[in-house]
């Protein structure tokens, strides 16, 4: 049957308080992590520390001075300050305070370290109070801490408490590898004998054969710690049973029951009265059986070992079978099948315990697993929804880009058209019509001027002795003078007017809806436009003047060419006539001159007497 030491704390009355003392050494919880601040305060945690697992009393008064303290710790002592309170509640047997305090600890607290004790400490308190599930779900939350913490006995301690437990609820293998971890680190002597004691439990649960050395090893770790070395001898008195060699065992076990007895351990003492009793009674040392078997059911009440009660119940009904026969051992094998029964269902307990709560992990870990699942694939789903808006959105700039630059590109299309066809029309020097130009509109207009019964007139004027300015003062004077002229005329225009340079100094005006007179009224006022220009701006001093001539459109006459043909007879008429003057083409009275000499059209070409153009240098 499996053996293994119980948590501490586990029994009432006068021993409870070395039972404490015992899992204090195994489990060493304590507190870790010194403030700096209070050095009185932290040498009081410090020296409560110290004694914890030696001097019980000691630190009860120790605690006292502390608790006077505590208004002015530092958060980082307080922490400390509480695992002294729950070590305290733990060594006085108040277990139930100890898990409430340990849980709130677990609650409010995120430092790595602290949670890792007060875990490992609630972990140890839920096994002596036998509630292995809960035990094992602190376990899950103190390992998983483990890498991180630094200070390597609280480590060692918080790791050792998992192997015990795990002895426990029968995971040996689980056990061993804990015990073994914490020993290739470096464990300080007393976590060694801890380890000796675990490992050997472990081995004897798996079935694993080890020799004499491996046990006396362990032994040697224990200077100091008689309740450790006694499981340690228990556990190799067990393993030399196992293996044939009873007597071995109880010279071993008899070598340190009066150790054991003074140790005061009730799990401890009855665990090795129901070893001896079991192997007396292969020995055939009936009497040494019968009081191994009162001495182990004395205590078991205190004991809390099914494992003992069982083995004593058992040798008191081999006893009572070779005394009395059948029927006289008949109630002591009553006794030894309901104890037997009750060390059934707590061996199942334990085992169920640790199936149940990895169940329980193992569906958290799969509950995480799928809620990470359904995370990372609702990341996939946002990350492509993403993307899709990226693309849509890349996609309607790309669009706009494109709209925007085949809108830029069209505009600038019009405007290069515009330009061009505006230089197509435009007169390079002056920006009024050309002569192609004028010719088209002077034409439509014309056309619609018939159409609309309205009259039209067409003007023409040629500048007076040009070719004197070019000569005299250079082309560049000559130009600029083309562009002032036209300048001139320009504001004398309305929109539906066509003004055009029909070639060197010579220009064309198309009025639709003015007569003859009108005609004749808006050249006037171009000539004194012309004699207005200051030419001093050009840098020399001249004047300039225009001959005019004047056609109008009549019935049937609104044809360009013919109407451009009158004008430019009325033109030369007022070149002949003496320049500087205006002259209008009539069919009938051809030879009218307005604003000017008058005389027949044809017979006043050539100079008259008007003044010629008067150059002033
Ligand atoms: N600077 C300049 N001169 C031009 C341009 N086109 C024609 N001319 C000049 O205009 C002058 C026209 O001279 P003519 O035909 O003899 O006429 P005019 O000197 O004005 O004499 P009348 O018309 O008889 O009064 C010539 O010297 C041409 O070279 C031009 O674009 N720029």
């Amino acid at each position: 049957m499996p053996t293994r030491p119980e948590p501490i704390g586990s029994t009432p009355g006068t021993l409870r308080r070395r039972l404490a003392t015992l899992a204090m050494v195994v489990l060493a919880v304590c507190s870790v992590a010194a403030g700096a601040s209070s050095p009185s305060l932290d040498a009081l945690l410090t020296e409560a520390d110290a004694l914890r697992t030696s001097d019980p009393k000691q630190v009860d008064r120790l605690i006292g001075e502390i608790e006077k303290l505590v208004p002015s710790a530092t958060p980082s002592q307080l922490v400390r300050v509480r695992m002294l309170r729950v070590h305290r509640a733990m060594t006085s047997g108040a277990s139930e305070t100890a898990v409430a305090e340990l849980r709130q600890i677990l609650t409010e607290s995120n430092d790595a370290p602290t949670r890792f004790q007060a875990a490992s400490m609630l972990a140890n308190t839920q096994a002596i109070l036998r509630n292995f599930e809960d035990a094992l779900r602190a376990l899950d939350t103190a390992l998983p801490l483990a890498p991180q913490i630094e200070d390597r006995d609280l480590r060692h301690r918080g790791l050792m408490v998992a192997a015990i437990v795990y002895n426990q609820v029968g995971e040996y293998a689980l056990a061993k590898r804990y015990a073994e971890t914490v020993a290739a680190d470096q464990p300080v002597a007393r976590t060694r004998c801890a380890i000796a004691s675990v490992t050997l439990e472990a081995r004897n649960g798996l079935k694993m054969p080890f020799d004499d050395a491996t046990a006396e090893q362990g032994l040697a770790q224990c200077e100091g710690e008689p309740i450790i070395a006694g499981f340690v001898r228990w556990h190799f008195a067990r393993h030399m049973a196992d293996s044939g060699r009873a007597a071995d065992a109880i010279a071993l076990l008899d070598g340190s029951l009066a150790a054991i007895e003074a140790t005061g351990y009730p799990f401890l003492i009855a665990q090795y009265h129901a070893l001896l009793a079991e192997l007396t009674l292969a020995t055939r040392d009936l009497q040494s059986a019968q009081r191994h078997v009162d001495s182990a059911l004395a205590i078991s009440q205190d004991a809390m070992s099914t494992e003992a009660i069982v083995k004593a119940h058992y040798v008191a009904y081999q006893l009572a079978l070779r005394s009395g026969g059948e029927e006289a051992a008949l109630p002591a094998y009553i006794r030894f099948a309901q104890a037997e029964r009750t060390h059934f269902n707590d061996i199942k307990s334990r085992e169920m315990a640790y199936q149940v709560v990895r169940h329980q992990s193992m569906q958290q870990a799969q509950q995480i697993e799928l809620l990470h699942q359904k995370n990372q694939l609702l990341q996939l789903q946002q990350s492509v929804t993403e993307q899709r808006a990226r693309n849509w959105l890349l996609l309607a700039l790309v669009l706009v880009v494109l709209v925007a630059s085949m809108g830029y590109w069209a505009y600038k299309t019009k405007r290069m058209q515009l330009r061009l066809k505006r230089m197509t029309e435009t007169d390079a020097l002056t920006g009024i019509f050309n002569r192609q130009h004028f010719s088209e509109r002077a034409r439509a207009v014309l056309l619609q001027c018939e159409r609309d019964g309205v009259p039209a007139a067409l003007v023409m004027f040629d500048l007076d002795h040009f070719k004197q300015v070019n000569d005299r003062y250079g082309h560049a004077a000559g130009d600029w003078a083309l562009r002032e002229v036209a300048a001139a005329v320009q504001p004398l225009c309305r929109g539906v007017d066509a003004f055009g340079r029909l070639g060197g100094e010579e220009f064309g005006l198309v009025l639709p809806g003015l007569d003859a007179a009108a005609a004749v009224r808006l050249a006037s006022d171009a000539q004194a436009r012309f004699a207005a220009i200051d030419t001093t701006a050009a840098g020399y001093a001249f004047r300039l003047a225009a001959s005019f001539g004047v056609a109008e459109a009549g019935t049937g006459m609104y044809t360009f060419a013919t109407l451009l043909s009158h004008a430019d007879q009325a033109m030369y008429a007022a070149k002949h006539g003496g320049r500087r003057q205006v002259r209008v083409y009539t069919a009938d009275a051809p030879d009218i001159l307005v604003a000017g000499a008058v005389g027949r059209l044809r017979d006043s070409v050539g100079e008259t007497a008007a003044p010629a153009l008067r150059i002033v240098v």
